[in-house]
């Protein structure tokens, strides 16, 4: 199998360390590709490439760069197969998913580029009568993208193209568990001709090129996803140098369940939300907040619905629920369901790993319910990352929203209710950078920003147009003549 190169001013290098790692999938341990630990002169390197490029790209037209991203587009398109496939056994999302999330790839590859047509600035009347006054924007120069497995194709694409269309270079460290994936990401890049230079990718330890990346002095933005303390680690380290920085980081997020909820509507909400992936997005539902009247009701039907999960291999057809993607994540889950039983939850649903027949050494765990939680509790108060949900009780609609509020996250945020005055209230009062209402709280729009509150996010928001304030800086100009 050959290994995975890096992408440097374009041409696929080998590392000068001569490191090499196995991936391996996460049903059956067998190999999927091979990749490089490379050192810190692989990524100098590409961070000069980088350098090189940027004069000449931001020299383009937007239109031109966008006619770039339009190429990538068709060909992640025509690749879809072999993409979803590769992100299926990497990382374990079921093949439709997979699919769904290469297709979106394209979706947002093309929403940028049309970006390349659009204004840059606005006039703003100056107080001169004599004088022309507008803004323009321009790019930061050379970007560090560094994303995290959970979504191998749309975190790095929703974070490269708006860096290329804004006039940006790219160098790109892809989580080590689906750096294969985001080799295929980077073909589709490199055949749609961009020029030499403009993006690039490394990949190898965060602790190296991560970090590498963050403290290098020609990297002028970092644009990261993945966990709360990485991230704020980067961010301390990026204001340090005074390097720009955008964090994408994790959620706690609620669902409430009102006493006029539709529950049925809920319950496929809450499923959805917590388990589709196995519950690894930081959108994924993970606490159940809910109505003592319907409490009962509501949980018979989660119950009748969660035996219809169907766990085990994402690329056979029919299965809705893959494995957790490492061993090391699987760990990380089951010893929260651990915490959770010693903290005093009651364990009502799963919380074992899985471990069926041919499965017996797949890193699956159960789709897990917990009753009884307290909001103190660690299960309640920390990203889990996995199929696992906490159901906390509440007596008043008051008392649901403070619940909701009572974490140091506010990534996404739902409620089932028909009464208006709840949706309502539920808007203004809920600290949370996504609000869904009678949906589930995962789901993203390309077009809408995205973004979380508190330690969710650096305060800063992703995709759509919202983009364009991380990728580059305002000119307030004036002209006078
Ligand atoms: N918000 C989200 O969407 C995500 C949240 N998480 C949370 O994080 C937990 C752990 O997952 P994990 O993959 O370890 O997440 P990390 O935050 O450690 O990894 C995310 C990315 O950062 C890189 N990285 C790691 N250390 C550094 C560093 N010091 N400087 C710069 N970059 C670095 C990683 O590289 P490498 O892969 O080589 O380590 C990867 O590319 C999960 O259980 C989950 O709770 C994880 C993924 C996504
Ligand atoms: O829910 C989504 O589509 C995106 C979630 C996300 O950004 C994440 O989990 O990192």
């Amino acid at each position: 199998m050959a290994v995975q190169l890096n992408y440097i001013a374009g041409e696929q290098k080998a590392s000068r360390s001569g490191d090499t790692k196995e991936v391996v999938n996460p049903v059956n341990q067998q190999t999927v590709g091979e990749i490089q630990l490379s050192n810190e002169q692989d990524l100098n390197e590409a961070v000069e490439a980088a350098w090189n490029a940027k004069k000449a790209w931001k020299k383009l037209a937007g239109a031109e760069r966008g006619s770039y991203l339009y190429k990538a587009a068709d060909l992640l398109e025509q690749n879809v197969d072999n993409i979803a496939e590769t992100m299926t056994k990497e990382m374990g999302k079921t093949l439709p998913e997979a699919k769904g999330e290469t297709m979106r790839g394209a979706a947002i590859l093309r929403y940028y580029a049309g970006e390349g047509m659009r204004k840059t600035g606005d006039v703003i009347p100056s107080t001169d009568s004599g004088a022309f006054m507008y803004t323009t924007r321009a790019p930061l120069g050379v970007v560090g993208v560094i994303t995290p497995w959970n979504f191998p194709v749309a975190i790095p694409v929703w974070k490269i193209a708006p860096a290329l269309i804004y006039g940006n270079t790219v160098v790109f460290k892809p989580a080590t568990e689906t750096a294969v994936t985001a080799g295929k990401i980077m073909d589709c890049f490199y055949e749609a001709g961009l020029p030499e230079g403009v993006l690039n990718m490394v990949t190898g330890p965060g602790s190296v090129i991560g970090q590498g990346l963050v403290e290098h002095p020609k990297v002028a933005g970092i644009t990261f996803t993945g966990s709360d303390t990485t991230g704020k680690g980067i961010g301390q380290a990026a204001f340090a140098r005074g390097a720009k920085y955008q964090l994408e980081m994790g959620g706690k997020n609620p669902v409430i369940i009102a006493a006029d909820a539709d529950l049925d509507k809920a319950v496929e909400g809450t499923v959805s939300g917590a388990f589709r992936s196995t519950g690894q997005k930081c959108t994924a539902t993970s606490r159940v907040l809910i109505h003592s009247s319907v409490k009962e009701a509501f949980m018979q039907k989660l119950f009748t619905r969660m035996k219809d999960i169907n766990i085990g291999d994402g690329l056979q057809e029919g299965v809705w629920m893959g494995p957790c993607a490492s061993e090391a994540q699987m760990n990380s889950v089951l010893a929260y369901i651990e915490k959770g039983k010693e903290e005093g939850a009651k364990l009502v649903y799963g919380g074992n790993r899985w471990t069926s027949g041919e499965y017996k050494d797949g890193y699956f765990v159960e789709p897990t319910v917990f009753d009884e939680v307290k909001s103190h509790m660690a299960i309640a108060q920390e990203e889990i990352f996995g199929p696992v949900i906490g159901v906390l009780t509440f007596e008043n609609i008051e008392e649901a929203f403070e619940l909701a509020n009572d974490t140091n996250f506010g990534l996404s945020a739902s409620i089932y209710t028909q009464n208006i005055s709840s949706m309502l209230q539920f808007i203004e009062d809920v600290d949370a950078g996504l609000v869904r209402i009678n949906a589930e709280t995962a789901g993203v729009e390309l077009q809408a920003p995205f973004g979380g509150m508190k330690d969710s996010s650096s305060h800063s928001r992703e995709q759509g147009e919202a983009a364009k304030e991380f990728f580059t800086s305002i000119k307030t100009v004036f002209v006078k003549g």
